[in-house]
């Protein structure tokens, strides 16, 4: 089988095939930063960070954007509240969510751009819907004309003139001046004492859903493989996304629409706005982070996860099973005479290499082109295909076969994680039986082979999953080795060096950050943030 991924456009599975053999650009939309992060952007964040891992274990090179909307009224409303900045708020919860996200082994986006920082391309974009003719300005604020656009509700399957009943001529003054009340704002007109950019209809600030549309076609291109979001992001932000990108750029803006279930407390969703949260770092305080990894993954990425303390409770007990499987090498290796690292993958016997099947090719070829009457699209599956079955083949030959293709087999079917933990238990079970013989009799009849096979294989495939045993020295701080106050140092010695013109000076020091897993960030105005 390949990969299934159930697209909320098409309101069914589909094959997954790339825009571009070997290759997946993927969008998601990050956080509001006013707050810290909850347990249903655990959910969402963790499914995005398990799809990615799954395509580049099957070979696929990610590129994954997730952007943070750091300019709203939620974000306002703190600011004024604690007599901050909104700069101050949201950098604050950016830092948190990378804090608490890093700690959920959720990985970083290749990019995390921010609506602040997209100014330009936000309005550009705004400026050439206005003029294609859908968008209108009306007193400093521009809105996106509904009715110009009919493809306008496919996504989540509104009827247009359903949503457009009613709404003839102007709505009320509450409104502003919008021509029909399903408009939405692209730019905002500035409001006294609240930040604003200058723009070709005055100083304002973006509106929420336009952010996407620019960030995805500045990063990505006009069009992408997945776009991904939480289910309460079809109507009307996916929406109205498709309504900008679309129009403006005439291409469809993703191949595949993807939305996560909501977590809920009591069957209602978990959420900031209704104060019914925990978030991820209270739950951190007293929840090993892979048993909240765990809790998530138990449950198909499409459903709704309610979360219960029997659950997390549950996840625990599950994750312990896990661990000690993870941690079976650590504990028996010396009583089996195991040799450090003697099973590693790194010596992969790969005597497929140079096996190239053209003819099943061609009549493979043959078959895509009558299922997908497409020509560039059935190339893309062979090639993709072939690619992706040598990848998986080479790199996990060393594996349990049988998990291997039942893992994978459940993980094709739109990203089945419960059915890929079902076989990971299995091993993690196996394990255990060993360990407990090893205990009590001193010794097993179990080839050492064969227990370092399907050690390796939980390890391997638990990977996938992002389940991993966090040891001090695993987690992140430890890993880049680096003080705070040196990373500032080696911050300032780069831009020292971009100054005097010494690139090669200042591309080594970025390069040296990188590998410690620092990320610098160059702002407008010469100012470089950085993040670990
Ligand atoms: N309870 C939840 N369960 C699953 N995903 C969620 C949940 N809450 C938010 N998300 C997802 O997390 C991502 C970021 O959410 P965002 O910060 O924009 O808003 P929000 O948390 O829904 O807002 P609020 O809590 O203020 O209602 C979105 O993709 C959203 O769908
Ligand atoms: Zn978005």
């Amino acid at each position: 089988m390949s990969l299934q991924i159930y697209n909320t456009q098409s309101r069914s599975k589909e094959t997954f095939i790339p825009l571009e053999p070997g290759q997946v650009k993927m969008y998601c939309c990050g956080v509001t930063v006013y707050d810290y992060c909850h347990l249903g952007h655990a959910r969402s964040y963790i499914a995005w960070d398990v799809v990615r891992r799954y395509l580049e274990w099957l070979g696929y090179t990610v590129k994954y954007v997730q952007n943070f909307t750091d300019i709203d009224d939620k974000i306002l409303n703190r600011a004024q509240a604690e007599n901050s900045s909104m700069e101050a708020v949201s950098e604050r919860f950016i830092q948190a969510y990378y804090e608490d996200l890093r700690r959920l082994n959720v990985r970083d986006a290749d990019a995390y751009p921010r609506a602040t920082e997209n100014i330009t391309e936000i309005y550009q974009l705004i400026q050439q819907l206005e003029k294609k003719g859908y968008a209108y300005a009306s007193n400093g604020d521009v809105f996106y004309s509904v009715e110009k656009f009919p493809e306008y509700g496919k996504l989540s399957g509104r009827k247009q003139d359903q949503l457009l009943a009613g709404a003839s001529g102007r709505v009320s003054a509450s409104e502003g001046e919008k021509k029909h009340s399903s408009d939405f704002a692209l730019w905002k007109a500035a409001k006294p004492g609240e930040p604003a950019w200058e723009s070709p209809w005055g100083e304002g600030r973006p509106g929420w859903h336009i952010e996407c549309s620019a960030m995805v076609r500045r990063l990505l291109g006009s069009t992408i493989d997945i776009h991904g979001g939480g289910g309460d992001l079809v109507f009307p932000h996916h929406e109205n996304e498709i309504a900008q990108s679309e129009a403006a750029n005439c291409e469809p803006l993703a191949r595949f629409w993807m939305h996560n279930g909501m977590v809920t407390v009591g069957g209602e969703k978990m959420s900031k706005s209704l104060g019914n949260f925990t978030t991820i770092r209270q739950l951190l305080e007293q929840v090993d982070p892979m048993a909240i990894r765990l809790f998530v993954l138990q449950a198909h990425y499409r459903k709704p996860l309610d979360f219960t303390s029997e659950a997390i409770a549950s996840a625990e007990n599950g994750w312990n099973t896990f661990k000690e499987g993870l941690l079976f090498k650590s504990q028996f290796a010396e009583k089996l005479g195991w040799v450090v690292n003697s099973n590693t993958t790194e010596s992969i016997n790969d005597d497929d290499k140079s096996k190239k099947p053209i003819f099943p090719a061609l009549v493979f070829f043959a078959i895509c082109r009558i299922l997908y009457q497409n020509t560039r699209e059935s190339w893309i599956f062979v090639v993709d295909k072939l690619r992706g079955r040598s990848t998986v083949k080479k790199k996990y030959s060393q594996l349990d076969k049988n998990a291997v293709e039942r893992f994978q087999t459940a993980m094709d079917d739109d990203f089945n994680t419960s059915g890929g933990l079902a076989v990971l238990f299995e091993l993690a079970k196996e394990l255990r039986k060993e360990g407990n013989v090893i205990t009590h009799e001193g010794k097993t009849e179990t080839p050492l082979e064969d227990i370092q096979q399907t050690w390796w294989t939980l390890v391997q495939l638990s990977k996938v999953l992002g389940l991993e045993v966090q040891t001090e020295d695993t987690q992140t701080d430890a890993v880049s080795g680096l003080s705070d106050a040196e990373i500032e140092t080696l911050v300032q010695k780069r831009l020292d060096a971009r100054q005097a013109k010494n690139y090669a000076e200042s591309d080594q020091i970025r390069d040296r950050l990188k590998e410690a897993g620092i990320t610098l960030i160059d702002r407008p105005g010469g100012e470089t943030v950085w993040h670990r």
